[in-house]
C-alpha cells in the first residue's frame, strides 16, 4: 500500500507547480481541480442535484456553467455548503478507487486546495502544505487567471487561511520566491520513502 500525501494551500500558493514536479519526480498525482470538472459534467447524480438547486441553466449544452456555480456559491457560504456536500463525496470515492489502482507505487498524492476544509485528511496519512504569503498569491493568482483580484479574494475567503491550515501539516513547502522547490521537494520524498 503507497503512503498518501495531501497536497494543499489556498489559491495561487503553486500546488500545481509542485504537484507536477512530483509527477516528473515519479509521484502520481490526483488532481482534484481536474477530476471534480470531469465528474461535474459525467456523473448523473451531481447533474440532477446541481439542476434541482440552480435550474437547467447550470448546464448548457451538457457543459457546466462555471460562472454562473462561481457565483451561486462564492457569493454564499449556505450555498457553498450544499454544492460541496453534493460534489465532495463523489470526489472522495473516485479518489478512493484512484489510489487502489496506484497501489503499487511507494508514494501518491491529492492535489485539493480545500483539502482540509473538505475532510479529505482522512484519506491521506500525511498534509502537505504549499504555502506562500497573501500577497504573493493573489498576484499570481491574477496574472494566472486575467482576472480581478476581487474575484480571487472572494475565493480566499471562502478557504482556510493558510496560516490556520499550517497545524494540520506535516510538511511545509515554502514557494514564496526565496526557497527553491526542486530541493525541498527532493527531501520531502526522502523523508516519506
Ligand atoms: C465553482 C467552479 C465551477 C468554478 O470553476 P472555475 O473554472 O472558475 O475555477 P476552478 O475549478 O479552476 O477552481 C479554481 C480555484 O478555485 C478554488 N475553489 C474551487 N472550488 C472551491 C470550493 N468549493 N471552495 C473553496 N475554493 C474553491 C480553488 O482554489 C481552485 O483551485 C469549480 O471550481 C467547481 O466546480 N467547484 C466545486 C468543486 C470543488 O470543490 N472543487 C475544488 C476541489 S479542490
Ligand atoms: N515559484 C514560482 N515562481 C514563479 N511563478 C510561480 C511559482 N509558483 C507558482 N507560480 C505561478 O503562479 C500561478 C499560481 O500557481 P499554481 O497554478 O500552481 O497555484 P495553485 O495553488 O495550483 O492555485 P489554484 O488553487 O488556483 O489551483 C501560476 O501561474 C504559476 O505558474
Amino acid at each position: 500500500m503507497s503512503i498518501k500525501i495531501g497536497i494543499t494551500g489556498g489559491i495561487g500558493s503553486g500546488k500545481s507547480v509542485v504537484s507536477k514536479l512530483l509527477q516528473l519526480m515519479g509521484v502520481p498525482v490526483y488532481i482534484a481541480d481536474v477530476e471534480s470538472k470531469r465528474l461535474t459534467e459525467t456523473d448523473p447524480d451531481i447533474r440532477a442535484a446541481l439542476i434541482s438547486l440552480l435550474g437547467d441553466e447550470v448546464y448548457q449544452d451538457g457543459k457546466l456553467n462555471r460562472p454562473l456555480l462561481a457565483s451561486y456559491i462564492f457569493g454564499n457560504k449556505d450555498n457553498l455548503t450544499m454544492v460541496n456536500g453534493i460534489i465532495h463525496p463523489r470526489i472522495k470515492d473516485d479518489f478512493r478507487r484512484w489510489a487502489q489502482s496506484h497501489s503499487s507505487y511507494p508514494i501518491v498524492g491529492i492535489e485539493a486546495a480545500i483539502l482540509i476544509e473538505a475532510g479529505f485528511t482522512e484519506d491521506v496519512d500525511q498534509v502537505v502544505l504549499v504555502y506562500a504569503p497573501q500577497e504573493i498569491r493573489l498576484r499570481r493568482a491574477v496574472s494566472r487567471d486575467a482576472c480581478a483580484a476581487e474575484q480571487i479574494q472572494q475565493r480566499m475567503r471562502n478557504q482556510m487561511p493558510d496560516e490556520d491550515k499550517m497545524a494540520f501539516a506535516h510538511h511545509i513547502i515554502y514557494n514564496d520566491d526565496k526557497q527553491a522547490l526542486i530541493p525541498q521537494l527532493g527531501a520531502l520524498i526522502k523523508t516519506l520513502a
